[in-house]
């Protein structure tokens, strides 16, 4: 099979085949600038993602998501490491990747003045379909994601949340077998962001589609992946089902806020003493801690708080999150990684 045809037409790069992965990377790397410049965004990210799955890659703002996302959807090269697409390498058949993967980008695509039905049958020609094919896919389209009423209205004049559905219709114009989708609901109110969990759900689910969204919300990932990585500093830095990930932390976690900084310090130290406490971590006034069995242990934790004058704004116990697998791997809480960021991240806006 020839890779073009005479006429520059792709040739069909044929069904995924059964059982491989439809993303596979393997050590990817990558570095921005060179010198004392250079920043490493990746340093050597592997992970599969199953076919018609929902799949999530979790990290704090600079962790290396768009970079991976970039690479796998052939709009930048790495420096080392292979990865494929719909069973097709990324770096040797871009134009077949490019045909066979969405991308729907966390800022809005759409044409405002245009109405959804006009966008999405400019979407349909630019892929190629005929004035009728691109008419009747995006009347499908408009009815898959509850928009037929609204079709004929500015797309400017909708809510946020159709808007959105709008962005991931328009992806999916030419059926593509891979959705990539960045922090696809980044600005929704919580009843469209449960709107659009449903939808991306139904995606995998009913149409076979495989699914990679980013994310730096940790809830996000915990409803609607199948599988996750959490990529810390351009590593993975934890992989599997969220309910994999949070089992591997036995437990309950206690967490509890110290009125100034140097008393968490001294509650550290109270608490790695207690029997059933383990991996106690400070950062500024919050003390956090893994204990076997939360009720049984509180009452120790706290009667040891007390005898050494801690005082406490509040204490909390709960199921591990996965903010404690991230805790564990990355040696911070995800809040605060994303929070110590975000200025970096602004200037780069
Ligand atoms: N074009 C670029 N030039 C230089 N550095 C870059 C460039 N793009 C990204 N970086 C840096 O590479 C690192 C990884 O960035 P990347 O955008 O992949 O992270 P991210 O996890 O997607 O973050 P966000 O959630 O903020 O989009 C960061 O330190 C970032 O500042």
């Amino acid at each position: 099979m020839s890779v073009y045809a005479a006429s520059g037409v792709l040739d069909d790069p044929g069904p995924l085949p059964y059982g491989r992965p439809a993303i596979e990377a393997a050590g990817l790397t990558k570095t921005y600038g060179s010198g004392d410049k250079a920043v490493r965004a990746l340093a050597g990210i592997s992970f599969a993602v199953p076919a018609g799955s929902v799949f999530g890659l979790l990290g704090p703002n600079g962790a290396g998501k768009s970079t991976t996302v970039k690479i796998l959807t052939t709009l930048s090269r790495a420096d080392a490491g292979t990865a494929s697409v719909a069973g097709i390498d990324v770096h040797r058949r871009p134009a077949w990747v490019r045909r066979a993967i969405g991308y729907v980008s966390q800022k809005p695509a759409f044409d405002p003045m245009g109405t959804g039905r006009e966008n999405l049958v400019l979407a349909g020609r630019i892929h190629g379909l005929s004035g009728p094919s691109a008419r009747a896919r995006a009347d499908e389209l408009l009815g898959r994601f509850g928009l037929a009423e609204a079709g004929n209205r500015l797309a400017g004049k909708w809510s946020g949340g159709m808007q959105r559905k709008l962005d991931v219709a328009t992806g999916l114009v030419h059926r593509p077998s891979v959705l990539f989708m960045d922090e696809p609901t980044t600005g929704l109110d919580p009843q469209a962001r449960a709107e659009m969990w449903a939808e991306i759900s139904r995606l995998a689910r009913e149409d076979g589609l495989t699914v990679l969204l980013t994310t730096h919300y940790l809830e996000e990932a915990d409803r609607l992946a199948d599988r996750l990585v959490i990529i810390d500093r351009g590593r993975v830095v934890a992989a599997g089902t969220p309910d994999e990930l949070k089992a591997q932390l036995d437990g309950d976690t206690v967490q509890a806020e110290i009125v100034g900084a140097e008393q968490a310090e001294a509650a550290r130290s109270v608490l790695a003493g207690v029997p059933g406490v383990h991996d106690v971590s400070v950062e500024e006034t919050t003390v956090r801690a893994r204990v076997t069995n939360g009720a049984a242990t509180l009452p120790a934790v706290l009667a040891a708080l007390d005898g050494a004058r801690v005082g406490l704004t509040a204490v909390t116990v709960a199921r591990p999150s996965l903010d404690d697998v991230y805790l564990r791997h990355a040696g911070r809480s995800f809040d605060r990684a994303d929070a110590a960021s975000f200025p970096r991240q602004e200037k780069n806006r």
